[in-house]
């Protein structure tokens, strides 16, 4: 079977998981005090209006929404490239700058990596190294409530723009969030404060079903969703029913906002301390006790979003 046929999610869920030390299900790799997170993608994933800046800037935070979403302090970034030799010195300089302030923006070292030469448009990976906040963290269980942080479907308007050939207008909001993606860093502050408040937590990147998919398997329950708060100019969209919900769903990624698994017990005081960061966040679903799977407004939903081998699915 080729690999654009099984899909990355399977690949790794199936094959990956054989000879990995750890789940699959969760984005980081935590062993003791150190937690390891290692992300990249192709370069020919830079929409138009990206420079090289960009690019950098944005390979960095992919990676770091892991750490910041789990809760991690960052400590290291590395990188790892390869591009064309055609490609100019001073455009490959622009994406160190990007990795170099992205690394200084999450209080980070830009510690070193690796240059390589590439046939095609080439690759870019950011390793990044950090430390737990939490030592320990509550188990999930089903009634806890799922929070996401900000608003979803900026990204998903500017690849409906892209993959439409231009026949959807290109919100300039979606053109900073697509570009210039930034985590609140007061995300990682909070986390100090709820280490036995928040079960889990997570980031988006391939899709809000994506990542509530492997929330679910993590914990090994359901996840009943209720509300999934959306810009309003996409929101426009489903209520118009130019574009299904689903399609919405669908075409995200890329997000980088954080999923956060709330001890129902203790919403009251995750609520205070987001309020008090200044980190808008919004409650979307809860814990259910069921076999893990997504589940709208009662009734199972099918997982769709990205996937690096068939794209969105
Ligand atoms: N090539 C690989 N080798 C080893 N582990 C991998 C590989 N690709 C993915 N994984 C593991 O699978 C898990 C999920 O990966 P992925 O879906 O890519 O997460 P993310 O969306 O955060 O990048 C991670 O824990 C990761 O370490
Ligand atoms: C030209 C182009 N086509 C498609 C996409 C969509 N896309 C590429 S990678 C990706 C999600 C992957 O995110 P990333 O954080 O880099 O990887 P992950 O954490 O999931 O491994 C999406 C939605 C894009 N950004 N650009
Ligand atoms: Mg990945």
């Amino acid at each position: 079977m080729k690999l654009k046929e099984l899909g990355e999610h399977s690949f790794i869920e199936t094959v990956i998981s054989k000879y990995v030390n750890s789940d699959v299900n969760l984005d980081v790799y935590r062993q003791g005090n150190v937690v390891l997170k290692i992300d990249g993608f192709p370069i020919k994933y830079t929409m138009p209006f990206m420079d090289f800046y960009d690019l950098g800037w944005k390979a960095v935070v992919a990676a770091m929404s892991d750490l910041v979403s789990y809760g991690a302090t960052p400590l290291v970034v590395l990188s790892s490239f390869g591009l064309s030799p055609e490609i100019e010195s001073k455009n490959a300089e622009m994406m160190i700058m990007g990795i170099s302030d992205a690394s200084k923006y999450y209080g980070a070292t830009y510690g070193g990596g690796d240059t390589n030469s590439s046939e095609d448009s080439g690759w870019i990976d950011i390793a990044i190294f950090g430390n737990p906040v939490c030592n320990t963290r509550p188990k999930a269980e089903p009634g806890d409530l799922v929070y996401v942080t900000g608003e979803l479907g900026r990204t998903t308007g500017a690849f409906l723009w892209y993959s439409s050939g231009g026949k959807f207008p290109l919100p300039l909001d979606s053109v900073i969030k697509l570009r210039h993606p930034v985590i609140n860093r007061a995300i990682l502050r909070a986390h100090r404060e709820l280490c036995s408040v928040v079960a889990l937590g997570t980031d988006v990147s391939d899709g809000i079903l994506v990542s509530l998919n492997k929330i679910a398997h993590y914990i090994g329950h359901g996840i009943d969703i209720a509300n999934i708060p959306l810009v309003e100019y996409i929101q426009e969209l489903v209520d118009k029913n130019i574009v299904s919900l689903n399609e919405i769903l669908k075409s995200g990624g890329e997000e980088y906002e954080t999923i956060f698994v709330v001890k129902k017990e203790t919403s009251s005081i995750f609520l205070d301390a987001m309020k008090r960061y200044g980190v808008i966040v919004k409650e979307i679903g809860r814990v259910i006790d069921s076999e893990p799977e997504i589940r709208l407004n009662s009734k199972k939903y099918e997982v769709h979003g990205w996937d690096n081998f068939k794209g969105w699915f």
